[in-house]
C-alpha cells in the first residue's frame, strides 16, 4: 500500500477536511524521502509480534515505546493537545509515528516551504526527521491511535516556528535543504 500525500490548498477551511487542490497535485513517496521523511506500511494487527517493527526498532534504535489513543475520554487537556498539535513546530529529534487505527493528517514544509499532507492510515509508520516543520490534525473521522517510538528517555518538547536557530533546525537545514540550493544554482 502506498502512502497518500498531497499539496495542500492553504484556505480557512476546517484544518480536518482534506485541503487537496484542484485539481489535486499528488505528493509521491520520493519527495517526501527528499525532504526526510521515512515510510513503511506494516500490518496494523497483532503489531506485537510483527518481525517487521521488531527490526526497524532494532535498527533505528527505538527502544521506547508508548501508545496515544487520541480521544476525550483517555487524553488529558485534549482539545488544547490537538490545538498544540496543530500549531507548527520542531523537536530537537524524530518524531516517529505508527498508525494503529483511524487516521489522521501530517503536513510538513517542503523545501520551498510548501504544506505537504500526509494521510496516515491503520499500518503507516512515519518518521518525520529532526527539525523539519510539522504539525498534525485529525481528519474528519476524528480519531486516531498511534504508537510512538523514541530513541531512549522520550522528550516530546515542541519548539514552535520560528526555530531557525535551533541546532535540529540548522542539522535539517544542512541535510535536507541546503545541498539541493546549490545544486540547483549549479544549473
Ligand atoms: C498526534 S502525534 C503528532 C503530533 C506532533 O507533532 C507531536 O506530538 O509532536
Ligand atoms: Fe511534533
Amino acid at each position: 500500500m502506498a502512502i497518500e500525500a498531497w499539496v495542500m490548498e492553504e484556505n480557512e477551511e476546517d484544518q480536518r477536511l482534506p485541503h487537496k487542490k484542484n485539481p489535486n497535485e499528488p505528493v509521491p513517496l520520493t519527495k517526501l524521502q527528499e525532504i526526510g521523511v521515512l515510510y513503511w506500511h506494516l500490518d496494523p494487527e497483532n503489531h506485537e509480534n510483527n518481525e517487521e517493527l521488531k527490526k526497524i526498532r532494532e535498527s533505528r534504535g527505538y527502544s521506547y515505546m508508548d501508545y496515544l489513543d487520541l480521544c476525550p475520554e483517555k487524553v488529558e487537556n485534549y482539545e488544547q493537545k490537538l490545538k498544540n498539535f496543530y500549531t507548527e513546530h520542531i523537536h530537537a529529534d524524530e518524531e516517529i509515528r505508527y498508525c494503529l487505527e483511524g487516521t489522521g493528517y501530517f503536513d510538513v514544509r517542503d523545501k520551498d516551504d510548501k504544506w505537504i499532507r500526509i494521510w496516515i492510515k491503520a499500518g503507516d509508520m512515519i518518521v518525520l526527521p529532526a527539525g523539519i516543520y510539522h504539525r498534525f490534525t485529525l481528519d474528519t473521522s476524528n480519531y486516531v491511535k498511534l504508537m510512538r517510538l523514541f530513541v531512549g528517555e522520550p522528550v516530546w518538547t515542541a519548539y514552535n516556528r520560528p526555530q531557525e536557530d535551533h541546532p535540529s533546525r540548522q542539522g535539517y537545514i544542512n541535510n535536507f535543504v541546503k545541498d539541493s540550493g546549490i545544486a540547483l544554482q549549479a544549473h
